[in-house]
């Protein structure tokens, strides 16, 4: 499967198409605004959270609730674009609009995509780079990923992403035991957290940042159930189901690093303490007695759950701003803003969910592929009786 996104952060709207899901497959709208409200919510969001109710609209590829196998597109639609349509030039302006052309963004901010990409397009109106490099467009890649949710869950595939750490306070991971467990705690905290002790703490920090003109960041965590051994392969590096995945959580705006299982703190630890030894029983077939290596050998899925954390780093903007050089002048400025989110880890995750549940639905469909969706169930239960014999 494949999807494009498309769409300005203050433009008319927000559009995805879906190319290569199978036909036959359950899909309302609902499905996707249920994920789109939960990528909206998150305490220490801007002002412009306020301003949207994002909802999906789906204009092909499904009729009466069922998927064709043509191309699905789903379109959200911006409300602040009707407070943008003479800056955003769409419609094209008339003669007498000319001034409001004007209003260059002619002060990259640090930690964004504008000076960069201005020099890289040739772009001196650096609207042009960060109407585009928002987070905006995180909305469609979520709108995507519920399309692969439902996909993964008609499979009986269970995905869910939190929060474990924002500004440096870090959630107890004692503090659930089932995937159902975590997903109603989350599901309730204003910082998608289970662990209400961190939470309380979180919520503090997000304030305090905010109160200071500052911003902070944090680690999600996505663990994906259920899912068939053998998922990727080890042949080819660009066939590695880890290495997509890790790929996909980078390319979330401001995150900057991520890990598998134990993680980072795999180097700190022998190898007696790291890898999963393996076990066999005959209903079951085989297992790991842990899973420190969060579900993967070999580029594979090892059928253990997948266990993926990503790192996203401060929001650039700051209310206290950072020094820059405005590039018409070539004089230093601290500028400042209108509105921000100060801490959009919370979102973030909701993002990682999304993105981690489209490479897992991709890696699905490419393996056991049918043009219909009752064919791809059936081979994808057919290789996991396959693995038990095995
Ligand atoms: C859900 C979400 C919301 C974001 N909101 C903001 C924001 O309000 N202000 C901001 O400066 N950056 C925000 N960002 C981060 C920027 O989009 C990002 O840092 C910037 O585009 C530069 O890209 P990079 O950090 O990946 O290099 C947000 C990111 C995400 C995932
Ligand atoms: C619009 C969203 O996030 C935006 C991401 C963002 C950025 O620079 O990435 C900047 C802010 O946009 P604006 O400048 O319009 O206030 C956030 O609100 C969203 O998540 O839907």
């Amino acid at each position: 499967m494949r999807y494009l996104t498309a769409g300005e952060s203050h433009g008319p709207q927000l559009t995805t198409i879906i190319e290569g899901l199978p036909a036959g497959m359950p899909l309302t709208a609902e499905d996707i605004n249920y994920e789109l409200a939960r990528r909206q919510k998150g305490h220490g969001r801007g002002r412009r959270m306020q301003i949207e109710t994002d909802q999906a609209n789906i204009v092909s590829g499904v009729r009466h609730g069922v998927t064709l196998g043509s191309p699905v597109t789903l379109a959200v639609e911006n409300n602040d674009w009707k407070h943008w349509t003479k800056i955003m030039g769409i419609p094209p302006l008339e003669d007498g609009q000319a001034e409001e052309i004007k209003r260059k963004v002619t002060r990259p901010r640090p930690g964004h995509a504008d000076l960069v990409g201005g020099i890289k397009y040739g772009h001196r109106d650096m609207r042009n780079v960060l109407e585009r490099s928002s987070a905006r467009e995180t909305t469609v890649r979520v709108a995507a990923g519920a399309v692969a949710k439902k996909l993964l869950s008609l499979l009986g595939i269970e995905v869910a992403g939190h929060v474990l750490e924002i500004g440096g306070i870090r959630a107890n991971p004692a503090e659930y035991t089932s995937l159902q467990e975590l997903k109603e705690k989350t599901e309730n905290s204003p910082v998608r957290c289970f662990d209400e002790t961190a939470e309380a703490k979180m919520m503090e920090a997000i304030d305090q940042a905010k109160k200071d003109g500052d911003s902070i960041g944090g680690i999600v965590e996505v663990i994906v159930e259920g899912v068939p051994s053998g998922l990727g392969s080890y042949v080819h590096y660009d066939r590695k189901l880890d290495a997509k995945i890790a790929s996909a959580i980078i390319s979330i705006n401001a995150f900057k690093g991520v890990e598998f299982g134990l993680g980072f703190e795999m180097a700190r630890k022998p190898g007696s303490q790291v890898h999963d030894e393996i076990i066999w029983n005959k209903e079951t077939g085989y297992k790991r007695k842990t899973n420190r290596l969060g579900g993967f050998e070999g580029g594979m899925t090892t059928g253990m759950p997948i266990v993926v954390r990503g790192v996203m780093k401060p929001i650039p903007t700051l209310y206290k701003p950072l020094q820059s050089v405005d590039i018409d002048t070539k004089e230093p400025f601290t500028a400042s803003i209108e509105r921000s989110d100060s801490c959009a880890v919370p979102a973030a995750s909701v993002v990682a969910e999304a993105v981690v549940a489209w490479e897992v639905a991709d890696a699905i469909v490419n393996q056991y592929y049918s043009d219909r969706f009752s064919t791809l169930k059936e081979l994808v239960e057919q290789e996991k009786a396959n693995g038990r014999k095995f």
